[in-house]
């Protein structure tokens, strides 16, 4: 379903993020994407939602090509991944209710979503989605007030809420202790597998990787070095993977040169 041919991004300081990436991914399979910092995962993640416009290559989401399209095509695509951040950033001052209903902007005018102007079918959707991750309670508590891993199944929820076709995850687990971190990564499994979602997870623990992954994408400087199953990353393709020796990280090009007047 999620198509990339050939995708390379050198961001504008120079940096080489991903270099010549192919990858089919399918909603089969739970894929983990793996490798050591600035190995590129995050950039994989924006490319694939459309936030970063790859400098080559071609991204193709149900057959739609994201890296041709307008920016409000790319908005309309963007509706059908919903997005879960390490941060969670949910707007600390709204009620997690109001966190969850603000997944549903794709779908209708921002001065109805300023006002609060939600149907109530939206608003019992919502209240379902809380009780799904477990947050029924909560759902009028001020998001600044929920300890981390309620606010990061609150940021699943209204991921949830777009009703989109893929969740990616970037770093779902990394601010939260062990037990917030099973509890997410369990739900993150049953949209998975009871909903059939795709869900593609930036994930730092091999532990988390081998309990919940079938798929694993190695990234290292930004080429896929390792695509496999979760069996199939033995301790010495994970060693491989973020211990070998690596290339000299690209420079940062140097400043533009002032352009010196002729005067
Ligand atoms: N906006 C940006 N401008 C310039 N360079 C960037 C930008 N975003 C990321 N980079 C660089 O691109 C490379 C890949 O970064 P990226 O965040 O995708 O890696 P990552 O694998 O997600 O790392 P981590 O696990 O530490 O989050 C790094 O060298 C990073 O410094």
């Amino acid at each position: 379903m999620i198509e990339l041919q050939h995708v390379s991004h050198r961001f504008s300081n120079g940096t080489q993020a991903l270099s010549n990436v192919s990858l089919n991914l399918d909603g089969g399979t739970f894929t983990a994407l793996i490798g050591p910092s600035g190995a590129g995962k995050s950039t994989l993640m924006r490319v694939i939602n459309g936030l970063v416009r790859p400098s080559q290559g071609r991204v193709t989401i149900s057959g739609h090509d994201l890296t041709a399209a307008s920016g409000a095509q790319v908005r309309l695509a963007r509706r059908e991944i919903g997005m879960v951040f390490q941060q969670f950033n949910l707007v600390r001052r709204l009620s997690a209710l109001d966190n969850v209903l603000l997944g549903r902007l794709g779908y209708r005018a921002v001065w109805r979503s300023a006002l609060k102007a939600y149907s109530q079918a939206e608003v019992q959707f919502a209240l379902h989605l809380l009780d799904r991750v477990g947050l029924a309670d909560q759902a009028w508590q001020r998001a600044d007030t929920l300890s981390g891993g309620q606010q990061q199944r609150v940021g699943i929820a209204r991921a949830l809420a777009q009703e989109p076709k893929v969740i990616l995850a970037d770093e779902p687990i990394s601010a939260l202790d062990p037990k917030s971190a099973e509890q997410v990564m369990h739900i993150l499994r049953s949209i998975h597998e009871d909903d059939g979602l795709m869900v593609i997870a930036n994930l730092h623990f091999l532990g988390t990787v081998r309990d919940y992954a079938g798929r694993v994408i190695g990234l290292q400087q930004g080429q896929v070095m390792f695509d496999g199953t979760a069996a199939e990353l033995t301790d010495a393709a994970a060693h491989q993977l973020y211990y070998a020796p690596q290339l000299p990280p690209t420079p940062a090009a140097p400043p533009p040169v002032a352009a010196v007047s002729a005067a």
